[in-house]
C-alpha cells in the first residue's frame, strides 16, 4: 500500500552545510510516528521538505503517493514550529479562518469550530479572543484549526513544547481521537516521552542523518538492558564476578546485562558471599536509548 509518508535520500544544504543529509522515512497510512532528536537535528527541515514548503536539493518525497505535496494541501494539516494566530480574534473565529484557508466554507467552519472547541472541553473559550487565553489554550485552538478540516495527514512539528502537563495530556487525547479516526499523524518532538507514549515507530535523527528508524521497542531492544544489584557483604572476593564498566551509585551497583544473562554472575557472587539484597533487570528505556544514538548533548535536552 501507498505509504502515506514517503521520503527517500532527501537532502537540503543552507549555506553550503547540510543540515538533512539523506533522510528516508515511511509512514504507513493511520500511523502515528515521531520524528525525534536533538535541537537542530534537521526536524523542521524534513517536515517542510515533505509538506513541499522547501524543495529539496537531493532526494524525494512523497504524501499519498503524490510527489507535489502542495497540490494535496487540502487533504493536510500542519501545525507550524512557531505559533501564530490572530490575537485579537476570537477562539471560535480562528479556527474557522484556519478551516476556510483550506477550503471550508465560513458557516462550516464555523459550526466545526464549536463543535471541536466543545469537545475539547473549551466551549466557554469559543468567543474569547486569543490574547485573552492562556498558552495551552491557543496551542489547543490552533491544533482545531489544523484539524477543522478534516485532513488526511497531520503534522505537528514540536507540539507539545511549552505545554504543562495538563495541556500535553489534553493535547495528546486529541492526537490520539484523530488517530482513532484513520488519520495518519507525523510529529516531530525531542521530548521522548512523547513518543514513547504515542508512537510505535520512530525515526531519530541527528545531525541530518537518520540514526534508528523503527518501533519504539525495536529501539529499545538495540541495547542492552540495566542490572541494578544491592549486596548485603560491602566488600570480598565476589566483586570478581561483576562484569567490566560494573559502577556503584548510592550503594547499588549497576551495568550492562551481559549476553550470558544475569545467572552465571549470580551464581558467582552467591559463592563468594554477596549475599543479594535487590536485584532489578530494567529494559532500557527509548530515552537511554536516544542517548546511545544522538549523543549525552542531546540528553539534557531530552530530559527537559
Ligand atoms: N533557512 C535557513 N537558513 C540557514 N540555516 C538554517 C535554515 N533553517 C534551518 N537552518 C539550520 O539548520 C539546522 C537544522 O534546523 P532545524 O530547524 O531543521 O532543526 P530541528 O531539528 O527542527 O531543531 P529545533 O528543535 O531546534 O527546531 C540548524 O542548525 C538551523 O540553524
Amino acid at each position: 500500500m501507498t505509504p502515506a509518508v514517503l521520503a527517500e535520500g532527501l537532502v537540503k544544504r543552507f549555506d553550503g552545510r547540510a543540515v538533512v543529509d539523506g533522510i528516508d522515512m515511511a509512514v504507513p497510512v493511520g500511523a502515528i510516528h515521531g520524528v525525534l532528536g536533538p535541537n537542530g537535528a534537521g526536524k523542521t527541515t524534513t517536515l517542510r521538505m515533505l509538506l513541499g514548503i522547501l524543495e529539496p536539493d537531493q532526494g524525494r518525497r512523497a504524501l499519498f503517493g503524490e510527489t507535489a505535496p502542495l497540490r494535496i494541501a487540502g487533504q493536510i494539516g500542519y501545525l507550524p514550529e512557531e505559533r501564530g494566530l490572530y490575537p485579537a480574534m476570537a477562539a471560535r473565529d480562528a479556527i474557522a479562518f484556519m478551516g476556510a484557508l483550506r477550503g471550508l466554507g465560513q458557516a462550516e467552519a464555523r459550526s466545526r469550530a464549536e463543535v471541536l472547541l466543545a469537545e475539547a472541553g473549551l466551549a466557554e473559550a469559543a468567543r474569547r479572543p486569543i490574547r485573552a487565553l492562556s498558552k495551552g489554550m491557543a496551542q489547543t485552538v490552533q491544533l482545531l484549526g489544523t484539524i477543522v478540516h478534516r485532513p488526511r495527514l497531520l503534522v505537528l512539528d514540536e507540539p507539545f513544547s511549552g505545554l504543562d502537563a495538563l495541556n500535553q495530556e489534553r493535547l495528546e487525547a486529541l492526537i490520539r481521537a484523530q488517530v482513532a479516526e484513520g488519520v495518519t499523524v507525523l510529529f516531530s518532538t525531542h521530548v521522548i516521552a512523547h513518543a514513547e507514549r504515542l508512537c510505535e515507530a520512530v525515526t531519530i535523527i541527528g545531525g541530518g542523518r537518520v540514526r534508528f528508524a523503527g518501533t519504539v521497542a525495536e529501539a529499545r531492544g538495540a541495547f542492552p538492558a540495566r542490572v541494578r544489584l544491592v549486596t548485603r557483604a560491602a566488600d570480598g572476593s565476589w566483586r570478581a564476578a561483576l562484569p567490566r564498566g560494573a559502577a556503584r551509585t548510592g550503594g547499588a551497583w549497576q551495568f550492562d546485562l551481559p549476553e550470558g544473562g544475569i545467572e552465571p554472575i549470580l551464581a558467582a557472587l552467591i559463592a563468594g558471599g554477596a549475599g543479594i539484597e535487590t536485584l532489578s533487570i530494567e529494559p532500557p528505556s527509548l530515552h537511554d536509548a536516544f542517548v546511545a544514538l544522538v549523543g549525552t548533548g542531546a540528553a539534557a535536552g531530552a530530559a527537559a
